[in-house]
């Protein structure tokens, strides 16, 4: 059937507000696409430049989207690449391959190679018989600690996530290290008070500070007032720039009873500076 001449002009002006119409979408559409990816390249720009970018993407989204499509958490990850690259009873080993994952794979929080150099200077010098590490995530610092123990020492670690402590059991035990080292599952502020009675501790000759910062300076005066220091006792902190722990080297430094050393470093596998700071108690 013939269209007559005014219905042939709707009909064309039909098709040409709807194409304009699909244009116009199709625009907004590629606007959108343009603005996300300016943002993940200004994203990406800040990654390089800026820590806290830095760890947002790795600790939020990519990790986020990761355990979406695997179903497992990060720490499951760490754990299963450690059960089926390292060499069952060889601390090295295991160290070596978490540090591999983290630097290659998966970014995490455990202390390091790079500043955990600084913790095994510190335990090979104090060689100490009683250590309590506060935070102890998949294990990886209690591995290193452990290793460096002499026979009959023990090292005391504490993590109140049961998810970490699950993980960081398996751990300690695939490198063969479960002898020196019980892992308290609770929070620190109720941990410590119990240390004397429940886990037999006179003194603590060295205390590895690694959980969550806003707790460093109170757990610091609570380890004081359960006197579970003496004179010699040595406090290592970590991460006191990235994530930071102003309030507690503003503490610790003008505190008489502790001799402060500040170890520069840089923050576990990334080149952002981090820094490690050591306080002797004097008594
Ligand atoms: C930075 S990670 C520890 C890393 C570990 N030291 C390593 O280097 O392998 C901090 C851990 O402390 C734990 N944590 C934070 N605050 C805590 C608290 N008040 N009591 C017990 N655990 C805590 C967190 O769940 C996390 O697993
Ligand atoms: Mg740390």
């Amino acid at each position: 059937m013939m269209l007559a001449g005014p219905e042939r002009k709707c009909l064309g002006s039909d098709f040409a507000r709807k194409a304009l119409k699909m244009l116009e979408s199709s625009s907004v559409l590629l606007f959108i696409v343009f603005v996300l990816l300016f943002i993940l390249l200004l994203f990406v720009v800040l990654i390089k430049k800026n820590a806290s970018a830095a760890l947002i993407w790795n600790e939020i989204i990519r990790e986020k989207i990761t355990n979406f499509i695997m179903n497992q958490s990060k720490e499951q990850r760490i754990l299963n690449f450690v059960l089926q690259n390292a060499v069952r009873g060889d601390p090295r080993s295991v160290m070596d391959t978490i540090d591999k994952y983290c630097s290659q794979k998966e970014w995490a929080m455990n202390v390091g190679d790079e500043k955990g150099l600084i913790l095994d200077k510190t335990v090979e010098e104090l060689q100490p018989s009683v250590v309590l590490e506060l935070g102890t995530y998949c294990g990886y610092s209690a591995v290193r600690i452990a290793r460096l123990l002499k026979a009959g020492a023990r090292l005391l670690t504490v993590e109140f996530n049961p998810e970490f402590a699950a993980i960081a059991k398996q751990i300690i035990e695939f490198a063969g290290v479960q002898d020196k080292v019980k892992i308290l599952e609770g929070p620190s502020e109720e941990i410590i008070p119990q240390l004397k009675k429940k886990y037999e501790v006179d003194t603590l000759d060295f205390v590895f500070l690694d959980h969550w910062k806003d707790r460093y300076t109170p757990d610091t005066i609570l380890i004081q007032e359960c006197n579970l220091l003496r004179k010699g006792s040595v406090l290592l902190a970590d991460n006191i720039i990235v994530p930071g722990a102003p309030e507690f080297l503003k503490y610790i430094r003008n505190n008489p009873r502790f001799q402060c050393t500040n170890y520069p470093s840089h923050l576990e596998y990334m080149k952002v500076e981090d820094a490690m700071e050591k306080a002797v108690f004097l008594g």
